[in-house]
């Protein structure tokens, strides 16, 4: 029986600590959320609070150092692989060398190697699947570009289009809207509204607010690694809320 239909959260966390390797404190400190399956939610808060941190110990990238996290009904700490598996991650900064030898469309692909396997070939249904992926990301025209030579919003589309193909139960995207303009960040963020509704639980680590999809959005607003707000609101809502916790400009 899967997290899906044991009823359990498809994220549990239980008094979580979190420390990167040889750091004296730990960063994210006494966190406990639970995030539902389908639920779409906003991390949000100032620069060095913790967002990707947090992320990133839900994807069991970084040693837990107290506490309890559970996704998918896995223990993080142990199960970190199997985790991945299921979990799609948009990493915050990335850069592609311009000789990079792949095409946009090979990059997508690339997402479903953990699900082909090993030394095997994409099936006609691996091809099918990228082949939707980018057409729903609108990237259908640039497939076989190298994905070097895109511009820094097109290569955000294309990684978008990757985690998207492997079909994961979690979608977890720091500041996935960081490169695109107005219209494509409302596209882009309806699609994965949609993907919500269907069960895909959505975690966004974002600085812009300006184009949620019109649905509930969970509010986790964090501040010196600690949660300092958890709600559900409208989208109109959300800019308001994470500038109450954030408090003002560092000496202004
Ligand atoms: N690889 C690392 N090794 C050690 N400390 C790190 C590392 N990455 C981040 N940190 C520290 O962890 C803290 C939180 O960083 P994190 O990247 O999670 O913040 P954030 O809220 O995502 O910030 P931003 O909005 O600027 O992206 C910061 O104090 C940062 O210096």
């Amino acid at each position: 029986m899967n997290a899906k239909t044991s009823g359990e959260p498809a994220i549990c966390l239980k008094n979580i600590y979190t420390a990167y390797e040889g750091a004296e404190y730990p960063v994210i400190k006494d966190v406990s959320i639970e995030i539902r399956h389908g639920e779409f939610a906003i991390i949000g808060g100032p620069n060095g609070a913790g967002k990707t941190t947090l992320l990133e110990t839900i994807n069991g990238m970084l040693k837990i150092t107290h506490g309890e996290a559970k996704v998918l009904d896995m223990d993080v700490g142990s199960c970190g692989r199997d985790v991945r598996k299921r979990v799609g991650y948009v990493i915050q900064n990335f850069s592609f060398d311009p000789m990079t030898p792949f095409s946009a469309e090979e990059v997508v692909l690339m997402g479903r190697y953990g699900l082909i396997g090993p030394l095997k070939k994409p099936s006609g249904e691996d091809l099918e699947k990228a082949s939707d992926a980018m057409k729903l990301l609108g990237i259908t025209d640039i497939a076989k570009n190298p994905i070097g030579k895109l511009s820094g919003g097109q290569q955000q589309k294309v990684l978008i289009a990757q985690c998207i193909v492997k079909e994961p139960d979690i979608l977890l995207l720091d500041e996935p809207f960081s490169n695109l303009d107005l219209l494509t960040r409302e596209y882009v963020s309806g699609v994965l509204g949609d993907l919500a509704k269907k069960g895909c639980t959505i975690v966004i680590v974002s600085h812009a607010f300006d184009a949620l999809p019109d649905t509930g959005i969970r509010i986790i607003a964090m501040n010196d690694g600690k949660i300092a707000l958890d709600e559900t609101c409208d989208p109109c809502e959300v800019e308001g809320k994470i500038r109450s916790v954030s408090g003002g400009f560092p000496g202004a």
